[in-house]
């Protein structure tokens, strides 16, 4: 006869069942409510108005996170054709033209049904500064023009404004910080270093700045539960392009009807119009009088000499503070790594000089052989690189490295702790990102409360929990468990 298995009764196989069903139940009504909603996501956009070119930028972030970090990301980045808005001063229609394209670009990118509600901010720098200082007027008529553009724009136009040289630097570390996550973490931050057309910036935090010396150099921020006492500066008319104006000021002040420059290629030869050298107001004050209306500019093409007349343009002996960078501006010690970003990449990045661990003397030799490279095999070596940025890499080179160590002086020891960097993670370095997340309240004062399980680790302890319940109550049903009887066999 065969033996009837005990736990095949009625009871016991409905205990089962029900227990089957009540887990799966309780585990998957569990996991759906607490599931991952489907991403949606937020959009801003914000336009870099340079002095040398405008830049449109995208911003995403997911919808329900508006709050958090390390989330925000450029996902398009848009050149405008054409110069920067300051340079449209006398045909001010133009500069809001100048914007059609990129903003075409943006009305596909970011979804129809969220255009209304994206943020659209413009921001000027050190162009728009320097047309401001001077012509008031002509810099009021540009941005009026740029607005009425913007305004006709499908986004929620926020506004255009000049930003101060303080906010730029601080936008700047707030990006960098914010891309490489340390400021919700509280880490160590990283100093930002902007090299622009028209003005540079350096901001770092530094143990032995309060602020209490040089105030308009402070900028005090709570962010993420953490504070910090960030030191930035901005100098106008030190970004390249000025600098370069600067610099070749300085070899026209007699007005010469030709110059041999040391920053520039032997073999190069352009004419260049005074009036245009010396319209800005980095140099206006020192234009020569009864200067013929042209010079001729001869590259010679000599690192140490273009060292000598790239180093007259700062002022390194003037200081009323503890100590200095250059033209009597308070800057405390040096701390932390930096991240070089825009021109500083650029430059170094065209040089092969991105390698930070390369020894200063090492890149002064390779400055030296590069500048001395005839202007005809430099145009033969890259016939893709724009004639106007290849003719000044020379210039520039000598330019980053003097305004590095004589300007903010980095020595050997510290120069290896800056990077040259164009992206993080992806998205742009530079003032666009922190600006925004400034405007739009993105990084809150306070560390925000986060779910104390990730969503798959509270998945894990619902199930695990409920089979553990399972288990208990089976136990617990054990007086209820028929006899497991073994009875002889009779044969
Ligand atoms: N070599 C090279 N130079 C570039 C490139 N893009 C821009 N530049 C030059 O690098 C310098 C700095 O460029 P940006 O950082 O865009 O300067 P900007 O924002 O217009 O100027 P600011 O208002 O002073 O910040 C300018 O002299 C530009 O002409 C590039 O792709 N390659
Ligand atoms: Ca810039």
């Amino acid at each position: 006869m065969k033996e009837k298995n005990p736990w095949h009764t009625p009871v016991t196989i409905i205990i089962t069942v029900i227990g089957v069903i009540a887990i799966v139940a309780l585990v998957t009504v569990a996991v759906l409510q607490n599931r991952p909603l489907a991403q949606k996501y937020k959009y801003g956009i914000v336009l870099d108005a340079g002095s040398s070119h405008t830049a449109l930028y995208i911003y995403e972030w997911p919808a329900e996170k508006d709050n958090n970090t390390g989330r925000v990301e450029q996902t398009h980045s848009c050149k405008v054709k054409g110069p920067g808005i300051s340079s449209y001063a006398s045909a001010p229609s133009r500069a809001g033209e100048s914007l059609r394209d990129c903003m075409q670009e943006a009305k596909l990118r970011v979804p129809g049904k969220r255009h209304l509600e994206t943020p659209l901010y413009l921001g000027a720098t050190a162009g728009m500064r320097l047309l401001n200082i001077e012509n008031s007027s002509a810099s009021d008529v540009v941005f009026h023009a740029v607005e009425e553009a913007l305004q006709k724009s499908p986004f929620s136009f926020q506004g255009a404004r000049i930003l101060s040289g303080q906010e730029e630097g601080a936008f700047g570390w707030v990006t960098v910080n914010y891309l490489d996550d340390r400021l919700k973490q509280g880490l160590e931050t990283t100093g930002a270093l902007d090299l622009g057309g028209a003005s540079t910036q350096i901001s770092f935090v530094s143990d032995n700045f309060d602020g209490s010396e040089s105030p308009e150099n402070a900028v005090a921020f709570r962010l993420y539960g953490n504070d910090y006492n960030l030191y930035t500066h901005s100098f106008l008319c030190y970004g390249k392009d000025q600098a370069l104006r600067m610099v070749l000021a300085q070899q026209t002040q007699s007005g010469p009807g030709t110059i041999l420059d040391p920053c520039f290629h032997p073999g190069y030869n352009e004419t260049k119009n005074y009036s245009v050298l010396y319209d800005s107001p980095c140099v206006s004050d020192r234009k020569p009088q009864g200067a013929p209306a042209t010079f001729t500019h001869l590259g010679k093409g000599n690192f140490s000499q273009c060292l000598d007349v790239v180093k007259s343009i700062f002022n390194f002996t003037y200081c009323r503070y503890s100590q200095c960078s250059f033209n009597g501006v308070f800057q405390p010690l040096l701390q932390g790594p930096f991240g070089a970003f825009s021109a500083y990449y650029f430059v170094m990045n065209f040089l092969n000089l991105t390698d930070t661990s390369i020894p200063l003397d090492t890149v002064r030799k390779k400055l030296t052989s590069y500048c001395s490279t005839p202007w005809d095999q430099i145009k033969q070596q890259h016939p893709d690189v724009k004639v106007k940025y290849l003719a000044e890499y020379c210039f520039s080179g000598t330019y980053i490295l003097t305004l590095l160590t004589e300007g903010y002086n980095f020595t050997s020891e510290s120069y290896p702790n800056i990077k040259f960097i164009k992206k993080i993670k992806g998205s742009d370095a530079g003032w666009t990102l922190g600006y925004m997340l400034n405007l739009t309240n993105m990084i809150p004062a306070e560390a925000p409360d986060s779910p104390p399980l990730p969503h798959a680790g509270y998945v894990s302890i619902v199930t695990v929990i409920a089979i553990l319940l399972f288990v208990l109550f089976i136990l617990s049903l054990r007086p209820l468990w028929p006899r497991c009887s073994k009875q002889p066999q009779i044969i």
